[in-house]
């Protein structure tokens, strides 16, 4: 079998007497779009935090490109090429869409202390940023203010800045939260197309996106993982059903 590019050995994380995450292992191959679900409050994105960095684990391993990656920062895991977005924005909405790209940038090529203006004068993060924006469809808006583009434009504007990392996995925090039928639409395709440079660890409500677009599921329940499998093997699993899917037994 190909090796994982990245998986989770028996993660647990509680919060006080809350166990959010009991022995959690997944794992995401390559050129896939791997779906994570469950109810609320059932660990998702205690799951995402840990697998980021940005919460450690009371248990387990995390491993990223045959690394054992659970003592490493967030930002060591996303220079090594973990490309994350997040469920909550966290552009720069006075800058224009090329700057917030070029950032991004700067924080990959490590020149965090560089000022953004000589950065935009820097052609190699310039042309990485103006790649980015390309890949993702929004060239023609690269001089606008951020805030004044569409939400389901600035989400593809996330996965542009995710792009400027190279990354070799993307994880994907609910990414169609908030958008309308022709935003999903777009960044169904869009992440459909970039599975085949990164597979994705997909987070998400949207069961029409989930169907769609994952090759594998895992469910979360209560934080543990009550199955996973291909959707078809979801989608009949009468414990899924149950838990997830609102149905009686
Ligand atoms: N920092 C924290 N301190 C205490 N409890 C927490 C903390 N973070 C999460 N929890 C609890 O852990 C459980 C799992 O939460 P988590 O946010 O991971 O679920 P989720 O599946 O992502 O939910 P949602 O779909 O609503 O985003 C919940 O009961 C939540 O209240």
């Amino acid at each position: 079998m190909t090796e994982p590019v990245l998986s989770t050995h028996a993660l647990t994380k509680r919060f006080g007497a809350l166990v959010a995450n009991e022995a959690v292992s997944l794992d995401l191959r390559p050129g896939e779009v791997h779906a994570l679900i469950g109810p609320n409050g059932a660990g998702k994105s205690t799951l995402v935090g840990q697998i980021c960095g940005a919460i450690k684990p009371d248990e387990g391993r995390v491993q990223f490109l045959g690394r054992d990656v659970t003592e490493q920062s967030t930002r060591t895991r996303a220079r090594s090429g973990l490309g994350r977005t997040f469920q909550i924005s966290a552009l720069a909405m006075e800058d224009s869409v090329l700057q917030n790209v070029v950032l991004g940038a700067m924080g990959a090529a490590g020149t965090v202390w560089h000022f953004l203006r000589p950065a935009m004068k820097d052609l190699t993060i310039r042309q990485k940023a103006e790649q980015a924006l390309e890949r993702v469809g929004l060239s023609d808006l690269a001089s606008l203010r951020t805030g004044e583009i569409s939400h389901g434009q600035r989400r593809r504007l996330e996965v542009a800045v995710a792009l400027t990392l190279s990354p070799k996995a993307f994880v994907m925090d609910e990414p169609m939260a908030g958008l309308g039928a022709e935003g999903t639409r777009e960044l169904t395709a869009l992440l459909d197309e970039l599975r085949q440079e990164a597979p994705i660890l997909l987070v998400e409500h949207d069961m029409d996106v989930v169907f769609s677009l994952a090759d594998r599921i895992t469910v979360l329940n209560y934080g543990r993982v009550i199955a996973t499998g291909s959707t078809a093997e979801i989608r009949s699993d009468p414990e899924v059903r149950r838990a997830y899917l609102g149905e009686e037994s």
